[in-house]
């Protein structure tokens, strides 16, 4: 059984209710008999996976909430108990595409966010990992930077340099910082620019379906209001179709000037890994992956990247799916 979700539970009533609306899983599992702790896992576009101490059970092409959402190109849900259990998952999945890419193109380019993301890739900068990672083949970037010095409290650089980079033994050459000497605008062009370099001389790949840069794996955070990258809820930058790097002067989280990648680069990805932590965060996630409402389409519900989605929740962050 996948370890990589686990709800306990002592009865039927504390399962998850988007099984428990959908009586297939309900006849097909026998969970009226069923006490103790159950493990599921959503595990592809077509199939879940339910599995009891007692029994496992595969189930494919049900309908259902979970599936309907994986079929929408909502990805792969993972669920952990705790932070310290999606930290931990994170960072093998992190290892393992590290260790793919490395070997099929002798680069892994790595895009991170700010925030609470950083912390969660603590795990990666312990044993087993800080020693079985080939770090020479990573290229790191961001999906969004403030635009403040590098030794700013704000700067997601800073953040990513004292709890990650400065753990790790990469060739310093390989971390593309934005220029913080320059203006939002130019700092975006300058960082669209120097993306444009690294496509051409084939370290970052090029999607050919959207034409746009395919980075091997984006790790990102969320806000509790929903936003990605520097992409906020009702924003006209959700609705760039052209530029790879754009900027902003107005974020409504401060500080207000920052330069993000757009949608259209997120979506390019080969794979993205959806980092969400804290109750918080439940309301945005209840919104992309159940039947939770808001007025507006919310930035995440616009991640569909074109590779692999994959999402690391918490019990508190999924409490209301
Ligand atoms: O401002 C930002 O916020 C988001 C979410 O941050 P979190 O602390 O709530 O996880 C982050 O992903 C983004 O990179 C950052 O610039």
């Amino acid at each position: 059984m996948a370890s990589s979700t686990r709800f306990l539970t002592t009865n039927l009533r504390t399962f998850p209710s988007r099984f428990r609306r959908f009586p297939p899983y309900i006849s097909v599992t026998s969970l009226p008999a069923v006490r103790g702790s159950f493990d599921f896992s959503l595990r592809s576009k077509r199939g879940l996976v339910i599995g009891t101490d007692l029994k496992k059970f595969e189930v494919r092409r049900r309908s259902s909430m979970a599936e309907a959402a994986t079929e929408k190109g909502k990805g792969t849900v993972q669920v952990f108990d705790s932070e310290e259990e999606l930290a931990v998952s994170l960072a093998k999945y992190t290892a393992d595409l590290s260790d793919k890419f490395a070997k099929e193109r002798g680069y892994f380019t790595v895009v991170l966010s700010g925030g609470s993301l950083i912390k969660s890739l603590r795990k990666l900068v312990e044993p087993p990992y800080i020693d079985s990672v080939d770090w020479s083949k990573w290229y790191v970037f961001w999906v969004d930077e403030r635009v403040v010095p590098k030794d700013h409290p704000d700067s997601n650089y800073l953040l990513a340099y004292d709890g990650f980079l400065s753990k790790i033994p990469m060739p310093s050459g390989n971390v593309y910082a934005i220029n913080d000497a320059l203006s939002a605008e130019g700092a975006a062009d300058d960082y669209e620019t120097c993306l444009k370099h690294l496509v051409k001389n084939k370290t970052i790949d090029l999607s050919q379906t959207s034409g746009f840069p395919k980075f091997d794996l984006m790790l990102l955070g969320m806000g509790p209001d929903g936003h990605v990258a520097s992409l906020f809820p009702g924003h006209p930058l959700v609705q760039e179709k052209n530029k790879w790097v754009a900027f902003i002067t107005d974020s409504p989280k401060p500080p207000p000037e920052r330069i993000t990648f757009t949608l259209p680069v997120i979506n390019s990805s080969a794979h993205i890994a959806l980092v969400v932590a804290g109750a918080g965060k439940a309301h945005p996630v209840h919104v992309t992956l159940g039947d939770g409402q808001n007025s507006d389409l919310l930035p995440v519900q616009m991640v569909s990247p074109e590779g692999e989605l994959m999402w690391f929740l918490d019990k508190a962050a999924a409490s209301k799916l």
